[in-house]
């Protein structure tokens, strides 16, 4: 493979789940890249999908009742989505590795933490002997900085504090050298000082590892620090994408500039974006952020979601007709709904 491929390339990914209220179009036509050594956050409030596209990368999901009815997941080249669960289980652990929120779920607490750090190591590399095994869980602790690593792999679970599992997972996640890491809300569960420290952590291993990341979050805060690019998601479809500086700069998707107000500090006076997430077995038509936008208009509730324009820059991208012909974006900056609703027939304020 070229170098000049993405590492992982998602087109297109639906995620259904089949349930008895009906279809749940969790995941509806997401796509994004995430390069070599790149980290690419994936952001949006709860609900919108982060979770089930990355658990759909290497079919961690329960299927059923969950189904990718469509699209592609191309990794370093090869197909993910018609592999079998065989095929899968090598790839698991070893290429591709996942940390999630809550550390407490992780480990199994009868075990010695080194032996299961070993675990993965025995699975995926059977050449090494047990001497190196362990010499390698040692190191592994030592760089997740884990005092005295040595004497700690012989410990249980319950020795350990939250941040501490969390840095045992991520030693373990690390184990095989992935190419790509998937953190979803890897420190949510932690205080804030040891979320801190975990991010820290998360960028210096990265950068070791030379590894990419997907770190999942519905936190915008934290993206600035960690993430090169970002994805953001609304409703099982993407937003709005670019680099970090595109985003945060210039957000460009009127979901994305109310997500960014409601940041502590940014002086927007409200904390949460008025109205909630549609129903997931029952998206609007249109935009799936139409009925919550103040700045919605006829063609924003018609047809399927928007098509992603370009933003300014060959990085940036955003999925709303105000970046299409026929439109002005300068009318998103006006901060009042109202004139720009005017040529809106069913101007409804926004709501509905
Ligand atoms: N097993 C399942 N069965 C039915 N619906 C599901 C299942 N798993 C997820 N969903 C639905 O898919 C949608 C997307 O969920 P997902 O967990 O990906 O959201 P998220 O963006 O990760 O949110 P959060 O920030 O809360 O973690 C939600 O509406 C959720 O209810
Ligand atoms: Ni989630």
């Amino acid at each position: 493979m070229s170098d000049r491929e993405p590492l992982l390339s998602v087109d297109g990914l639906k995620t259904y789940f089949h349930t008895d209220e009906g279809t749940a179009y969790a995941v509806d036509g997401v796509s994004f890249d995430v390069e070599r050594g790149e980290t690419v956050a994936i952001v949006g409030e709860s609900g919108s999908g982060k979770t089930v596209t990355s658990e759909s990368i290497t079919k961690i999901l329960d299927m059923p009742p969950g189904e990718i009815v469509e699209g592609s997941i191309t990794f370093d080249g090869t197909e993910l989505t018609t592999k079998t669960d065989k095929e899968l289980q090598k790839i698991r652990g070893n290429r591709i590795s996942h940390i999630f929120q809550n550390p407490q779920n992780g480990l199994n607490p009868v075990y010695k933490v080194g032996r299961q750090i070993g675990e993965t190591l025995r699975i995926h590399r059977d050449d090494l002997s047990k001497g190196e095994v362990r010499k390698r869980v040692v190191d592994l602790l030592d760089r997740t900085g884990i005092p005295e690593a040595s004497a700690r792999v012989d410990d249980y679970p319950h020795e350990f504090s939250g941040g501490m599992k969390q840095r045992v997972l991520i030693a373990m996640a690390l184990a095989c050298d992935p190419d790509l890491l998937i953190a979803d809300e890897p420190t949510t569960a932690l205080d804030v000082t040891i979320q801190a420290q975990i991010l820290r952590l998360l960028e210096d291993i990265q950068d070791e590892f030379d590894m990419s990341v997907i770190f999942v979050t519905h936190d915008l805060g934290v993206v600035s620090e960690i993430a090169d690019r970002v994805v953001v998601m609304y409703s099982g479809k993407v937003m709005e994408a670019g680099t970090v500086e595109d985003v945060f700069r210039n957000p460009a998707h009127p979901y994305t500039k109310a997500l960014i107000e409601c940041l502590p500090g940014r002086g927007g006076s409200m904390n949460r974006i008025p109205g909630s997430l549609p129903a997931v077995t029952d998206p609007p038509e249109g935009c799936r952020f139409s009925p919550r936008c103040a700045y919605a208009t006829e063609d924003c509730r018609t047809g399927g979601q928007p098509a992603m324009h370009a933003v300014h820059s060959e990085t940036h991208e955003a999925s709303c007709v105000y970046y299409g012909a026929g439109y002005d974006e300068a009318e998103l900056d006006t901060g009042s709904a109202d004139e720009t609703s005017s040529r809106d027939t069913m101007a409804d304020g926004g709501t509905r």
